[in-house]
């Protein structure tokens, strides 16, 4: 049996979505500029890249990737509990959107969002500052759709970020593949995974490590790789990890998780295996006990 942990702080949630989006860059060349997005209750404004909140020291996780490719829409449902079906209806990001998570002293960091025409030859665009205060550069490739402009851009980003900050995680997220049977899933990562780590190797840069991740907002596997990015940036891990081995081996427990149950993503688990079947089965408790709360007005 496993044993969810986490401390829910569910009477704030909805404030806390209100508070989210912290600013706006303005980083669109179409018509719709400057609509923000109405559904997150964002405050706009051109974001003023030397502004003090931008150097605060949260670790800043990057969404990138080509248009479409499903960004805005992993960000609504890990961090807003939007239902996947309602990610169809979003309109395309045209500017920067910075949002802060600080669900915990844990999952306490900065998700900006791109827009997917962004160019690193525009002089508006401060990409050595971007990167320089980035732990996790996630890019997320729609694997329904044909990916060679994808892995150019991938190849683009990683290397002009890695320049400025050989520390970032290079995450990539193989996007969308509940359109995809089993075979063709390993497929396509094995694909993408060679050919990317081919144009690294051309360039003289395999000394990158890029992660992948089979990704897709109508299951857990979502949760599951934003749980791992974020592992990445807690330095507390290790520590965490040992305290739950030391809790099942004196409990009996078979597989315990810390998780931010605001997000649903887990934090650490002990060293034994993630079984996905037993990770679904805890978000679902999760979702129960939320779902009973709010019923019973426990908060
Ligand atoms: N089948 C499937 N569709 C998805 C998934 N994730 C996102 N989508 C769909 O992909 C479309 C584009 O999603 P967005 O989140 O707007 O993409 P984006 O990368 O933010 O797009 P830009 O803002 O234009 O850069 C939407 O219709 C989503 O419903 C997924 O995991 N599976």
């Amino acid at each position: 049996m496993s044993q969810v942990l986490g401390n829910p702080q569910l009477e704030d949630e909805d404030d806390d979505e209100e508070d989210e989006l912290v600013g706006l860059a303005d980083y669109g060349d179409g018509p719709d500029s400057s609509d923000a997005d109405p559904d997150s209750g964002a405050e706009e404004g051109v974001l003023d890249f030397s502004d003090p909140f931008s150097t605060e020291v949260k670790p800043r996780i990057l969404l990138m990737g080509l248009r479409r490719s499903g960004k805005s829409s992993i960000q609504k449902v890990v961090f807003h509990k939007m239902s996947p079906n309602e990610t169809l209806f979003l309109e395309s990001t045209n500017k920067i959107c910075r949002e802060d998570v600080s669900n915990s002293s844990f999952v306490n960091f900065q998700i900006w969002d791109f827009p997917g025409q962004i160019d690193f030859f525009d002089p508006t665009f401060d990409y050595e500052m971007i990167f320089r205060g980035t732990g996790a550069l996630i890019f997320v490739i729609d694997s329904q759709d044909d990916y060679m402009e994808a892995l150019a851009r991938l190849h683009l980003t990683v290397t002009r970020a890695y320049k400025v900050n050989t520390d970032i995680n290079f995450e990539v997220f193989i996007h969308k593949v509940d359109g995809l049977s089993d075979d063709h899933k390993i497929e396509t990562q094995r694909d993408i995974h060679q050919r990317a780590n081919d144009d690294l190797t051309d360039a003289g840069l395999e000394k990158i490590h890029l992660s992948f991740y089979l990704t897709s907002i109508y299951d857990h596997s979502i949760f599951e790789a934003f749980s791992k990015v974020v592992q990445k940036l807690i330095p507390q891990l290790p520590t965490l990890e040992n305290l739950l081995n030391i809790f099942i081996s004196n409990s009996g427990i078979e597989k315990a998780f810390l998780f931010d149950v605001v997000s649903k993503i887990y934090i650490a688990t002990d060293s034994t295996p993630v079984d996905m079947q037993t990770y679904e089965l805890c978000c679902d408790m999760i979702d129960v006990v939320i779902d009973i709360s709010c019923i019973y007005g426990a908060y």
